[in-house]
């Protein structure tokens, strides 16, 4: 008998699992609205132009080697990451207040981000996420050994913002707790707050010393403004607040499989963003010692290249405009197919997905009946979804909500 006899067998993964049953699927009209992953309009997946120059340039480079990078990650790659999210004027980077090192993509720097706080942040020990969120957070968190609860996000009766639920419950949060804050395109609901509310938001946040830990994994992906996408941000850290930063460039860079990101640590003076820099390098050489080289080298040539950066935001709001055009086109199918109900909160809300309020039932008869995969929570990926494929979808909701 094998030592590991006891190991029980791990449920599939709520986002990735769907892909599993796609890929299982033999129906013709399956459709794959579940993870997270940007689609052309003939369903492939899709490598910016501004990715493929870059990686021409660094595969041509005769200085290239595969020597280990520090256990910080390539120092042009966290310096430009930090200057996309703060802002080039950012007093944060004027000042050297921001400790920032790679992280393997968004979640790597959310896992560091929280090993780090487990162990030197020493205020409270909660982490408040919101409801709904990314189904990968909670786990996140809890394995870092931190208390996860949750604060109110979405409201059901009108597929918009709790504002009123979720400020009451931050200013009702023990003092000093992380909160996990969606920089833009909250996943899954598409439910961002609006510049007044995120001002409604810090206030609650400094009225019990919170810790903000923005999530930025799909900046000038949810607009096709970097700008206005990393406006949440910029807000709390040009406000003089704390805080911590994970970023990703799976979506906005389509470098999914490259595993690139960033945590960044702002702190109140630059002394002590030395010192918290030191650990968290400490903390990645713990877990996984430095992080790796392509994908970093490919955003920092086009993060420093004003041609290639300027190629780049082209691209990006390509991207994004899809996603908003298919919105439009999904909203317009179902008004043609009679389908019942209110369906405008497609066209309101956000970034790659939409949260459709579909019940379980209903989505299981959507997989089931009309092989449409999508997360049991009834979100689905707009950047999955193709204009030929409206009408077919649109049926598909009728019949399940009918
Ligand atoms: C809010 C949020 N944070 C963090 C991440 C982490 O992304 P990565 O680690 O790939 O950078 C993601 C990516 N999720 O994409 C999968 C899906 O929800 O279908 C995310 O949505």
């Amino acid at each position: 008998m094998s030592v590991f006899e006891a190991v029980p067998q791990a449920p599939p993964d709520a986002i990735l699992g769907i892909t599993e049953g796609f890929k299982a699927c033999d129906n013709p009209n399956k459709l794959n609205l579940g993870v997270g992953a940007y689609r052309t309009e003939e369903g492939k997946p899709l490598v910016l132009r501004a990715v493929r120059e870059a990686e021409r340039r660094l595969l041509a480079d005769p200085k290239q080697d595969h020597e280990y990078l520090n256990m910080g990650g390539l120092p042009d790659f966290c310096r430009l990451s930090a200057q996309l999210a703060f802002g080039e004027g950012s007093a944060v980077l004027k000042e050297g207040r921001n400790a920032t090192i790679q992280g393997l993509s968004g979640t790597g720097s959310l896992r560091v981000g929280g090993e780090f706080l487990s162990r030197f942040y020493t205020r409270s020990k909660v982490v408040l996420i919101p409801t709904p969120t990314w189904a990968n957070h909670r786990f996140i968190f809890e394995k870092c050994g931190l208390e996860v609860r949750q604060y109110r996000y979405f409201k059901q009766e009108t597929r918009g913002l709790d504002y009123e639920g979720m400020v009451e419950d931050l200013k009702a949060a023990p003092e000093g707790a992380t909160v996990i804050l969606h920089a833009c395109a909250h996943n899954p609901t598409g439910v961002d707050p609006t510049p007044e509310q995120w001002q409604g938001i810090l206030d609650a946040v400094r009225s019990r010393s919170l810790l903000p830990f923005f999530d930025s994994a799909y900046q000038g992906f949810a607009s096709g403004d970097l700008d206005r996408d990393g406006a949440a941000i910029r807000l709390f850290a040009d406000a003089g607040l704390e805080l911590l930063l994970a970023q990703s460039y799976a979506k906005n860079m389509g470098l999914y499989g490259e595993r690139v990101g960033a945590l960044s640590v702002v702190t109140s003076d630059a002394a002590a963003a030395k010192r918290v820099e030191s650990q968290l390098k400490m903390v990645a050489r713990h877990m996984y010692s430095n992080p790796p080289k392509h994908g970093a080298a490919i955003v920092a040539i086009i993060l420093s290249d004003p041609e290639l950066f300027a190629q780049w935001k082209v691209e990006l709001k390509g991207m994004a405009d899809r996603i908003i055009s298919m919105r439009q086109q999904l909203f317009d199918a179902l008004q043609q197919v009679g389908c019942p109900g209110d369906w405008s909160h497609i066209l309101k809300q956000i970034g790659m997905f939409s949260y459709t309020g579909l019940t379980k039932a209903q989505v299981e008869n959507m997989t089931n009946k009309w092989h449409v995969y999508m997360t049991m929570d009834g979100r689905i990926s707009m950047a999955g979804l193709s204009g030929a494929k409206c009408g077919y979808l649109a049926e598909a909701i009728k019949d399940s909500v009918t």
